[in-house]
């Protein structure tokens, strides 16, 4: 915003008079955003939430030109899109569009931005850091420590080695690539499979092998690590047969979305010995219920979908997502636009 203000771009939107509505979801949200956000966000919109929208359309509807979303919640449906008659764009919180209905939102007109770059390396560094607390059994480890069992401190007790280890990226996207890198650094050997293959340089520059094949990934892994975003065909990418051509000591690691995996072929793989261990900062539904076998299976980390969640992340993220508003609001590109393929 700092810097929007240097370029005067502040005053170009605010010289209308009235301050566009805008329609935030996100601060009533679970996850939140810092008092200081708001501060910034007032000075160029008049802020509505979702619950004063619904107590007062009709003052609200004609008047709304974006809406902030965050989490996918709620959602944007042609219930809501069909109210907001003045609706210019959509920024999203996250890499991740799969909760919106990106070619009925085109048809209306309507620009959809994301915020990919504040997420990826987060996002990235989650994935190395449960690769690495599944590897070294850490939440084991961690209960063991602090309420020792001495006759669980056994020379059995032996975790995997990480460093020179095979790692299979199924996504080479932002994220998928930013991993690659990480694991460089410990020597890691590199597969993966993405839709299209990267331009030689980039494999060069990870020391990173395409596997055409998915297959061929899964049986050569140690470790597999999901970041391909959630589409009708990474849907259910990763079931029953999948899991059987892993390794039984391999490592499913997924940071995208919950609905990549077949959740029952994985609850019964983890149990039966059929892949080694699971560590998921996604899983479907979220969070999981009380009673699910995932949340009692010692050869499983969760963690509850926080790839982005780091202070820094957040606030680039509604920096982000604020100057696509200020952006599309001023007739300008919109630095993070969302094209249709
Ligand atoms: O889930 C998080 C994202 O889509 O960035």
């Amino acid at each position: 915003l700092s810097r929007m203000k240097a370029c005067g771009q502040q005053t170009r939107v605010m010289e209308g008079g009235e301050l566009p509505g805008v329609l935030v979801f996100a601060l009533e949200g679970p996850h939140g955003v810092c008092e200081a956000h708001i501060v910034e966000l007032q000075k160029h919109f008049r802020l509505v939430t979702m619950t004063e929208f619904v107590e007062n359309k009709t003052q609200f509807c004609q008047k709304i030109q974006a809406i902030y979303i965050w989490g996918g919640k709620p959602a944007v449906d042609w219930e809501l899109l069909q109210s907001l008659p003045s609706l210019k764009i959509i920024a999203n919180g996250g890499v991740g569009l799969d909760h919106l209905d990106l070619p009925l939102i085109t048809s209306l007109g309507v620009t959809v931005a994301n915020t990919p770059q504040a997420v990826s390396d987060p996002t990235a560094d989650l994935g190395m850091a449960l690769l690495l607390a599944a590897a070294r059994r850490v939440l084991e480890g961690c209960r063991l420590a602090v309420a020792p069992a001495a006759e669980e401190f056994c020379v059995n007790w032996m975790g995997q080695e990480v460093t020179r280890a095979t790692l299979g990226i199924v996504g080479m996207g932002s994220i998928g690539y930013k991993i690659a890198r990480r694991a460089t650094a410990f020597e890691m050997k590199i597969l993966y499979h993405n839709r299209t293959r990267r331009k030689l340089e980039e494999e060069a520059a990870v020391g990173a092998t395409y596997c055409e094949r998915l297959d061929s990934l899964l049986q050569q892994s140690d470790f597999v690590m999901l970041a391909a975003s959630l589409t009708p065909q990474t849907r259910g990418l990763i079931g029953r047969r999948e899991l059987r051509l892993m390794k039984p000591t391999a490592v499913l690691i997924n940071v995208s979305r919950g609905l990549l995996v077949d959740q029952d072929a994985l609850v019964e793989a983890l149990q039966t010995g059929v892949i080694g261990a699971a560590a998921l900062d996604v899983t479907c539904p979220e969070p999981l219920p009380r009673d699910h076998p995932l949340l009692t299976l010692k050869n499983v980390t969760l963690t509850p979908h926080i790839g982005s969640a780091t202070h820094q992340a957040r606030w680039q993220m509604m920096r982000d997502m604020t100057d696509s508003i200020l952006a599309a609001l001023g007739g300008r590109p919109i630095p993070n636009e969302v094209l249709l393929p």
